[in-house]
């Protein structure tokens, strides 16, 4: 054993000579380049090559490193003996992800390929106009030569794709607001975001059943539609208009929307939005994978409008008019780009800045479809015009089971044909008839015993009062609904909106609607 601790201590000794040697003999300057040529010299002969993906890219975050590390954490978590666990804000689940410096092995299309977690620590902080971590983070993709190119022209696709559907899987929805008007948060984003947690989805949202499967396909067919809008030349976006009265459940069909495809919500002020090129800044920092929001687009537009009107002439107040005087296109406004213009927006709903980011939805709201200027109906900027109506039999089917968990059977055939007949007539919105369920939501009985009174008082003042015409008001407004989606195929002009639009009787019902409050 003695013997044993002597060679030890004489081999240190020599060890300890050398280094000082070779320290003497070699500046620190050429010992760094020495062990980059041998690098060198041993990456010429390698059969492979290494990709390093650095956390930090410059000064800004290198999505590619997110994306990887949200990649390999599916991987990982399956074959990984040593995990990091995280969870992000806003997220409802754990990541698993590659511990440091250890690594793991992919195989794309048949193709294997080393990634391994770099993590060394910052040398000097050196000058940086925001905080660096102390940790230098990275990952190094090691791959054979001769399946560079096969990996490099798919592989970090695929996994930016990946990457992505991760996120929106474990992270809740978020639901951005540009309520600040125009200042910027410290990473120079405009949008400032929560958690979105409506609950709304389309099995609790009340309408005819049918009206929703055809607009659940044609989000899907949006959402799966990558390869049809490249192939038709057409930017990958969707347009939907919702209208009706307020009530209807046009802001529920939005959550319904974000919570079926996963997508986040921007909530568009645009009150808070002072020109086009602010409004062009803020529609350019939305994701893909989003819904871009307008409620209440009547009040927003005109806003503006009567802006415009001031310095046109009182006679032209349409779109095609300001247009041609104000030269079109974001940032032209005739007031020298003080406010924005229903140009501005269009030029991001179908005009060239509307291919900005893809996989995108308009989605405008408005109570008064007749005042909205005939050059956002046109087709092509709102592709799906959908009408939420007063409550239906088949809306109000859903709204029983949603608030006292009456399922089909549950309820006499006696109390279902008094609800049928007079809930057309009654004209009550999804929302009133809501509040009259969730008082007594306890009581089945009592609940839709009062339902019933009230729906027959409604259905009796709307009597009275001489709105009502012989034909089924329900049935009329669906009909309408249907020919101004074909209407809106060709541009209307403005004479046909105001055709359609019939104040008198509005008003006449508004006044109804105060005698039965
Ligand atoms: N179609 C519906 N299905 C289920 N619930 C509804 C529906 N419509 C309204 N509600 C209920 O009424 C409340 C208000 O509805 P919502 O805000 O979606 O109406 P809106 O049409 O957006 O109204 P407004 O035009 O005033 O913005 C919702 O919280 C929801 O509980
Ligand atoms: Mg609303």
């Amino acid at each position: 054993m003695k013997e044993y601790w002597t060679s030890l201590a004489s081999l240190l000794g020599v060890f300890a000579f050398c280094q000082t040697i070779l320290q003497t003999v070699f500046p620190p300057e050429l010992r760094f380049a020495s062990i980059k040529l041998f690098n060198r010299i041993f990456h010429c002969f390698s059969s492979y090559c290494f990709f390093d993906i650095t956390e930090i890219d410059g000064v800004n975050t290198n999505e590619l490193y997110n994306a990887v590390q949200l990649y390999l954490s599916s991987s990982v978590s399956i074959t990984g003996n040593r995990l990091s666990l995280t969870r992000a804000v806003n997220s409802s689940g754990f990541t698993f992800g590659l511990a440091n410096n250890d690594s793991i092995v992919d195989t794309f299309n048949g193709v294997n390929v080393v990634w391994e977690h770099v993590v060394t620590q910052r040398q000097a902080q050196t000058f940086s106009w925001r905080p660096l971590p102390d940790e230098k983070r990275g990952f190094t993709l090691r791959i054979k030569k001769k399946d560079k190119s096969l990996v490099l022209n798919s592989y970090l696709d695929y996994i930016m794709e990946k990457a992505g559907e991760i996120r929106r899987k474990n992270q809740d929805r978020l639901l951005y607001t540009n309520s600040r008007g125009g200042s910027l948060d410290s990473r120079g984003h405009p949008w400032e975001s929560v958690p979105f947690k409506h609950p709304s989805t389309f099995d609790t949202l009340a309408m005819d059943p049918e009206k929703k499967k055809e607009i659940m396909e044609d989000l899907q067919d949006f959402a799966n539609g990558q390869a049809f809008y490249h192939k038709t030349g057409r930017a990958w976006k969707r347009g939907y208009l919702l209208y009706g009265p307020p009530g209807t459940g046009k802001s529920s069909m939005i959550a319904a929307m974000a919570n079926y495809l996963g997508y986040d919500i921007y909530d568009l002020e645009l009150t808070e939005v002072h020109n086009n090129s602010e409004l062009r800044k803020l529609l350019m920092k939305t994701s893909s994978k989003s819904i871009i929001v307008i409620e209440d687009i009547d009040c927003s537009i005109n806003l503006t409008n009567r802006k415009n009107n001031n310095n046109a002439s009182a006679s032209s107040t349409s779109y095609y008019d300001s247009e041609m005087r104000g030269g079109g296109g974001a940032g032209c406004g005739e007031d020298g780009g003080n406010s924005i213009t229903l140009s501005g927006l269009l030029n991001f709903t179908d005009g060239l800045w509307s291919c900005c980011g893809s996989e995108r939805i308009f989605v405008f709201t408005t109570n008064h479809i007749e005042k909205l200027d005939p050059a956002l109906l046109r087709s092509g900027r709102m592709d799906m015009h959908i009408f939420m109506n007063y409550c239906s039999f088949p809306a109000l089917k859903i709204l029983l089971n949603n608030y006292l968990g009456c399922q089909e059977g549950d309820l006499d055939d006696a109390v279902l044909n008094d609800l049928e007949a007079v809930v057309n007539v009654a004209r009550m919105t999804p929302a009133d008839i809501s509040e009259v369920l969730i008082k007594n939501r306890r009581k089945k009985e009592k609940a839709v015993g009062e339902l019933l009174e009230t729906l027959k008082l409604r259905a009796e003042l709307n009597k009275k009062s001489g709105l009502l015409r012989v034909k089924n008001e329900v049935e009329e407004e669906e009909e309408e609904q249907e020919k101004r989606a074909l209407d809106s195929e060709s541009p209307k002009h403005e004479s046909e909106i105001e055709d359609n639009c019939k104040e008198g009787e509005e008003e006449e019902e508004e006044d109804v609607e105060e005698k039965i409050k």
